[in-house]
């Protein structure tokens, strides 16, 4: 099989996998589940409030952000108890930090839809 074909055949293999990482944050990881109900809400939010084509970038621009920032927090949660399920000041550290990059991307989230829905309601 030539070079090229491998290529494309591990590119193609990289996405199943992604695709099976994809399945297993959004079926069994409870911080995922809980932001995609947020979506769903927002999303809804979006359509009853009729927001603009600009506020839907930013909407969704936000809510990947999110979503991006809790799934790295959750491999970052599961690398730290692989590594040492054992109480560990510095597991503790690099596990706030990790929520901390998560709040991070919230607080942001929390900020832009504000920004979007408040105007409507006043
Ligand atoms: N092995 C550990 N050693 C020291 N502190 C820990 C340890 N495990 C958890 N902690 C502390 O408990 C906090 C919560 O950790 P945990 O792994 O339960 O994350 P979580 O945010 O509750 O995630 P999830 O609800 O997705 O499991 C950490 O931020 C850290 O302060």
């Amino acid at each position: 099989m030539s070079s090229r074909n491998n290529f494309f055949l591990n590119r193609l293999k990289s996405v199943k996998y992604a695709a099976k990482g994809f399945w297993i944050l959004i079926t069994s990881e409870n911080s995922i589940i809980a932001q995609v109900i947020i979506v769903i809400f927002m999303t809804i939010m979006g359509f009853i409030m009729h927001i603009s084509a600009t506020e839907w970038m930013f909407q969704l621009v936000v809510i990947g952000l999110v979503l991006v920032a809790e799934a790295l927090n959750t491999a970052i949660e599961k690398i730290a108890d692989f590594i040492h399920p054992e109480y560990h000041k510095q597991i503790g550290r690099v596990k706030d930090i990790s929520a901390g990059a998560a709040f991070f991307a919230a607080i942001f989230a929390i900020i832009i839809g504000l920004i979007i829905y408040i105007p409507k309601f006043i």
